[in-house]
């Protein structure tokens, strides 16, 4: 063993002032610019809102450096000032009207009821606990044809490259069309290339589920662990996490084992391979730009926890890779014929119908189940494409969705699912949801009028209830979707019990609703003796809004379903907004700011500098980062290289947690 060292840099050191203030740095090499940085000569002049000014559409077309098609340059110009069309107005003007209804009173219409209630291949879908009429309707389908909603709907299945700042198509449906279909993007049709991909990933999980590929030491790859962050990650998750206690799924995933590592934090590292052998362990390394620090990080923690055990050739028969990336998957070991490939057209976080997902999910459940999934998602991506706007379910939620959130001003969406089966709706939808939506500026650039986006979150009834489900009663409106299942995936029903397990989730899945609706007024809580002090505490408003989803059951199918659901109904909201939903520049400063404090602490441990950080960080920052390398300084580890975080799993290869000087 080396001789432990003590890791110090920034002790207590007198004198160590305040540093400068944060000053701004050109970008590194090769990073993108921010979207406010890319030179979009269209825009040039054009400050803030665009009202007032040329359409920034046209100013593009007088002078940008990529020119768009006149398809591209007309749904632009759709998405300028959409708040300053009479179609917006109409719809501000009507909510004075909804303030006067109560649902209470609305829901006594079974004509509104019937109005607001759709059935497409067995999901069905009911509006009439939303805050609507007939007339909200139709002036929210008046402001999707002002949008040209059915136009950049046909834009996004036709391969148009709609997501302008990184000039590339939207096509994740392309991952879900059948053989016979043809999609086309630059001239291409991506049907074929699909396929081809799909065809390897079924023939290859065939070879690992029956044995014919083997591990180095000639043992079956029973355990598959997936590393990815982000849509590398949550779809999967959610897919796997629905299916786990699926019948047909269950069976096809016996004696397999499925686990996710996807945080950088060496606790997750620990999790995701306790318990796990190298020999019988199936690495796939999931990244679209194989470039994510946290993945990359990850997958060569487990690529020396694999060979420190079996040697570095068993990495061609124990690691393989997703990517749209090939020259970086073959730089970091895997051999290109194990790499599994998709296209920049499939946005991370609309990736799960790829290799993605579709990967990992056949090694657990088989490819027959996944085409399933496929399958399902097709047929909603059908309905969204061909049904008219008042009878379709993802254009409805969409809908639904900005009048609540621009509206009504509601910022917020509840996702609530009755099985536990589909706990990880809410994350993976979170993801895409506030990723694609959570945009400050139009199309065009310029700052949108009104707040986009939606605050998402969830958990599965019946938990939810007795967590945050006071507030939603009682405190702020937030509105709901509530998704029940008719025939549950695991059946139970005891003796003696008035209803059967599932029958007592379902129960709550009907009465939440109402009671979110309806309420209850002092008059009842009079008519039932309730004391008068206690009748503000025991009073709801109701008036709170909710869609309530039915499906049949919860198999590969309709999880297809569900996913192309959410999908559409957030680039529905998107495409009204007039924002784009496939890009997340977001993302990028945060990243920016940890390269440079790694940068730091890396010249801390080489240097063993004997001064804090010099330049580039606040002065709380600064601060805390003093108090964090200070304490570090404290801890005792073994030499960096010897630093192993598999602590918890493996005494013969991991040194102890560090311990206190
Ligand atoms: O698949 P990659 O390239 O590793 O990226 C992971 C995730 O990181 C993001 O770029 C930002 O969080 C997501 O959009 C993406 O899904």
């Amino acid at each position: 063993m080396k001789p432990a060292v003590a890791e110090r840099c920034l002790g207590n050191r007198p004198g160590l002032g305040p540093l400068p203030v944060e000053r701004s740095r050109a970008l590194p090499r090769g990073r993108r610019a921010p979207v406010s940085a890319v030179a979009r000569p269209g825009k040039a002049g054009l400050k803030g809102n665009s009202k007032g000014g040329v359409p920034a559409a046209s100013k593009r077309s007088q002078g940008a450096t990529r020119a768009l098609s006149p398809a591209m340059v007309e749904l632009e110009t759709a998405s300028l000032q959409i708040s300053q069309t009479p179609e917006w107005k109409a719809l501000e003007d009507h909510v004075t009207e909804i303030e006067q209804t109560h649902l209470r009173v609305l829901l006594r219409d079974a004509k509104r009821s019937e109005f607001l209630f759709h059935e497409h291949n067995k999901i069905i879908s009911d509006f009439s606990r939303q805050r609507v009429t007939e007339k909200t309707i139709e002036l929210l389908i008046n402001l999707a044809d002002r949008a040209k909603l059915r136009k950049k709907i046909d834009a996004m299945f036709n391969g148009e490259k709609i997501n302008l700042t990184e000039d590339r198509a939207v096509l994740h449906v392309a991952l879900r069309a059948p053989r016979n279909q043809q999609i086309f993007t630059d001239g291409a049709d991506v049907v074929p290339e699909v396929w081809q991909v799909l065809d390897k990933i079924k023939s290859f999980t065939d070879k690992v589920r029956d044995g014919t590929w083997l591990g180095a030491t000639g043992k079956p790859l029973t355990d598959v662990v997936a590393i990815g962050i982000g849509g590398s990650f949550l779809g999967p998750l959610f897919v796997h996490t629905a299916l786990r206690t699926e019948q047909t799924a269950g069976e096809e995933a016996k004696g397999r084992n499925l686990r996710f590592l996807a945080n950088v934090d060496p606790v997750d590292v620990a999790r995701a391979l306790n318990g796990l052998r190298p020999e019988t362990t199936l690495i796939v390394v999931v990244s679209k730009t194989f470039t994510t620090a946290e993945t990359m990080l990850n997958a060569r923690t487990v690529r020396t926890w694999l060979t420190a055990e079996l040697g570095k050739e068993a990495v061609s028969k124990h690691m393989v890779a997703v990517s749209t990336n090939l020259k970086l998957v073959k730089e970091f070991g895997i051999d290109p014929e194990n790499a599994f490939a998709f296209w920049d057209w499939v946005g991370g976080r609309y990736s799960v119908c790829s290799a993605v997902g579709m990967l990992p999910l056949s090694l657990q459940y088989g490819f027959d189940i996944m085409e399933q999934f496929l399958k399902g998602a097709h047929d909603v991506d059908d309905h969204f494409r061909t049904s008219p706007f008042g009878e379709n379910i993802p254009v409805m939620l969409g809908l639904t969705g900005v009048w609540n959130t621009t509206f009504l001003g509601y910022p917020s969406l509840a996702i609530l699912p009755y099985t536990q089966a589909l706990s990880k709706l809410a994350p993976h939808i979170q993801q895409v949801s506030m990723e694609s939506n959570g945009k400050g500026v139009s199309l065009d650039g310029s700052k949108l009028s009104f707040e986009a986006g939606e605050i998402d979150f969830g958990e599965p009834g019946t938990n939810g209830q007795h967590s945050f489900y006071q507030l939603i009663h009682q405190g702020r409106v937030v509105p709901c979707e509530f998704i029940g299942i008719v025939k549950s995936q695991q059946s139970v029903y005891l003796k003696g019990e008035v209803v059967s397990n599932h029958d007592e989730l379902m129960c709550n899945f009907f009465a939440q609703a109402d009671a979110l609706a309806t309420g209850k007024t002092p008059v009842e809580l009079r008519a039932e003796n309730v004391p008068d002090s206690l009748i503000p505490h025991k009073t709801f408003t109701g008036n709170r809004p909710s869609t309530s989803v039915l499906l049949p059951e919860l198999t590969a199918y309709t999880v297809g379903q569900i996913l192309s659901l959410y999908e559409n109904r957030i680039a529905v909201q998107g495409f009204i907004w007039g924002i784009n939903s496939f890009d997340q520049w977001g993302v990028e400063l945060g990243k920016v700011l940890a390269s440079k404090v790694r940068a730091e602490m890396n010249m801390c441990r080489t240097q063993d500098r004997k001064v804090g950080p010099s330049d580039g960080f606040n002065h709380s920052t600064t601060k805390l980062l003093n108090r964090y390398l200070d304490g570090k300084a404290r801890l005792l580890y073994p030499e960096p290289e010897d630093v192993f975080p598999c602590d918890l799993i493996d005494a013969d290869h991991c040194r102890p947690p560090t311990s206190y000087q």
